[in-house]
């Protein structure tokens, strides 16, 4: 028996699977790659189960423990004999990996641990260069590259629960992604990696608050701002959609400053919703008589439905001052080379960040497909945009802004260059049809069965066998699946050095320091004269 022979093939084998017995004193562990040696076949397969017994203690008689110590006593040790289920990945040719087996794998097959060199071979990039996520669970000596182009072509989901890792999973994918000179964007809803550093040379962060032009708010994206629809509230739709029509004129014709000042509201002469503020108050003020056709002419029974568009109005354009403002570039105007664009949404509610969100996506998808067009619009791609939190902005139960947009992205992005990757520590919150489109995924610890479930049925690769390690991976190790990889990994990701905020807080450390700067409430508010 060599080193890396750890046993034999047991009778009873199947193309897909079969049972080991081990060599005395070998403990072949749950995720490694064995190789199955049947005469000039080799097969490459992944243990998924190790269980050990003692012959001498397996009567069904033995019903306490008392008799285990009786016969310890006399045997000292029990002979231990351990067996281990493995999982048929692929036939090998070199380090190439074929389909299954068509035939079972003959019992007494000698089983091996994989050699370094094939299993770096498998894992390394597949042109000179990719991402480097980190190394295998069980061998740390080999490199684990995802495939860049399929991640941007065939998305991307990382799911968790919270402090399982997928903040730090997220920074060494960007990080290395704009080592290569990639593009990325990330919406960053909790501003945790606002102002983060990355571990890149030439590369560069740059966070931004988000700001819109409302001119280039559609009338939806307007209606959904001030929280109408159509179908909820169809007069006051109505109205909205006229008075947008009518500022887009009087802008046009330079004419939209005179109703904002003579409204009496604060507003740039640019500023569309503060234009359709002031045709809206105008017209509430005129009582619908208007003989400007510019106002918006209604009956006295529809008054009620102008002045809830006007407190509408009033109230978003009070709320959201600083984030709608005329004449504000796009967000993917910041989009470079070698750079990653942070659009912090920290001090944003849910519906800002929704808009914000799926406005700025949707602008991506028609940059990249004007440029593809060969029309003459600049856009660096292809281009990864993350979302965090997923669950509340791609939900399964709600119909967002930006599950219209990704669900565009995951169908459409990969002709024109749009990756798009989705973050969640509630999985089975997720809107199921993108997370299935999401085709590659990075699952680090999760132990709700239900989520567990979920990610199984939307997920093409992913066995049970490798299923059943989501509860027990410990901190950064993760199951990858998809065509990122060449075969279904247990990985244990690389830890960034990025700084971010997000990381867990070291409470006895803060409080110390607190403590040794007498950094109280009392003399804070003292130090300032309060
Ligand atoms: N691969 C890793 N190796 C070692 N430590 C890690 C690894 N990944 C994460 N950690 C540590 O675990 C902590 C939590 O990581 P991280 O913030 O990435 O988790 P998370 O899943 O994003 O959490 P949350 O859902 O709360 O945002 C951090 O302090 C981080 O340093």
């Amino acid at each position: 028996m060599g080193s890396d022979s750890l046993g034999k093939v047991a009778p009873g084998t199947t193309p897909l699977s079969v049972q080991m017995v081990a060599y005395e004193g070998v403990i072949p562990r749950v995720g490694e790659y064995v190789i199955l040696e049947d005469g000039d076949v080799r097969v490459l397969g992944m243990i998924t189960d190790v269980i050990m017994g003692a012959s001498e203690l397996e009567r069904e008689d033995l019903l306490q423990a008392n008799y285990y110590d009786k016969i310890l006593k006399l045997i000292e040790r029990p002979s231990n004999w351990i067996k281990a289920s493995i999982k048929m990945i692929g036939v090998l040719d070199g380090s190439n990996i074929s389909g299954t087996p068509k035939i079972p794998v003959s019992p007494a097959a000698d089983v091996k641990r994989a050699p370094t060199n094939i299993l770096t071979e498998i894992f390394k990039p597949n042109d000179g260069d990719g991402i480097r996520i980190g190394s295998l669970m069980t061998r740390d000596d080999v490199d684990v590259y995802l495939d860049p182009d399929e991640i941007l072509s065939r998305h991307l989901a990382i799911l968790a629960v919270t402090g399982a890792g997928k903040s730090n999973t997220v920074a060494v994918i960007l990080e290395e992604i704009l080592r290569l000179g990639g593009v990325a964007l990330l919406f960053d809803v909790h501003s945790e990696y606002s102002n983060m550093s990355l571990d890149c040379d030439g590369c560069y962060v740059e966070t931004i608050q988000p700001e819109i032009d409302p001119l280039t708010l559609s009338i939806d994206e307007v209606a959904k701002l001030i929280g109408i629809s159509y179908e909820s509230a169809a007069k006051m739709y109505i109205f909205l959609k006229r008075a947008h029509k009518n500022a887009k004129n009087l802008l046009m014709r330079e004419e939209l400053g005179d109703y904002i000042r003579r409204a009496g509201i604060d507003g740039d002469p640019q500023d569309l919703l503060a234009g359709i503020h002031a045709i809206v108050k105008l017209s509430a003020d005129e009582e619908g008589g208007s003989d400007d056709e510019n106002l918006l002419r209604y009956e006295y029974r529809d008054r009620e439905s102008i002045l809830s568009l006007l407190a509408r109005l009033e109230h978003v354009r009070e709320r959201y001052s600083r984030v709608l403002v005329s004449r504000a570039g796009e967000i993917v105007d910041h989009l470079n080379y070698g750079k990653l664009v942070v659009v912090d949404l920290g001090q944003l509610d849910t519906e800002l960040t929704d808009i914000v969100v799926g406005k700025t996506l949707l602008t991506l998808l028609d940059r990249a497909k004007k440029r593809r067009m060969g029309s003459d619009v600049w856009m660096p791609i292809p281009v990864l945009s993350v979302i965090e939190e997923a669950h509340i902005l791609v939900p399964s139960m709600m119909d967002t802004y930006t599950n219209y947009a990704a669900s565009k992205i995951a169908r459409e992005g990969r002709k024109f260059g749009i990756g798009l990757c989705l973050v969640s520590q509630r999985p089975k919150g997720i809107n199921t049809d993108i997370l299935s489109q999401m085709v590659n995924k990075i699952i680090l610890r999760v132990i709700e069965p239900e989520d567990q479930a979920y990610i199984r049925r939307a997920t093409e690769f992913l066995s049970e066998d490798m299923v059943k390690y989501l509860p027990s991976l410990d901190i950064g190790e993760a199951v990858v699946v998809g065509p990122m990889l060449k075969i279904p990994a247990l990985i244990k990701v690389r830890l960034s050095k990025a700084k971010r905020r997000g990381e867990s807080l070291k409470a006895r450390e803060l409080w110390k320091r607190g403590i040794e700067r007498k950094d109280f409430r009392d003399d804070y508010y003292s130090a300032i004269g309060d």
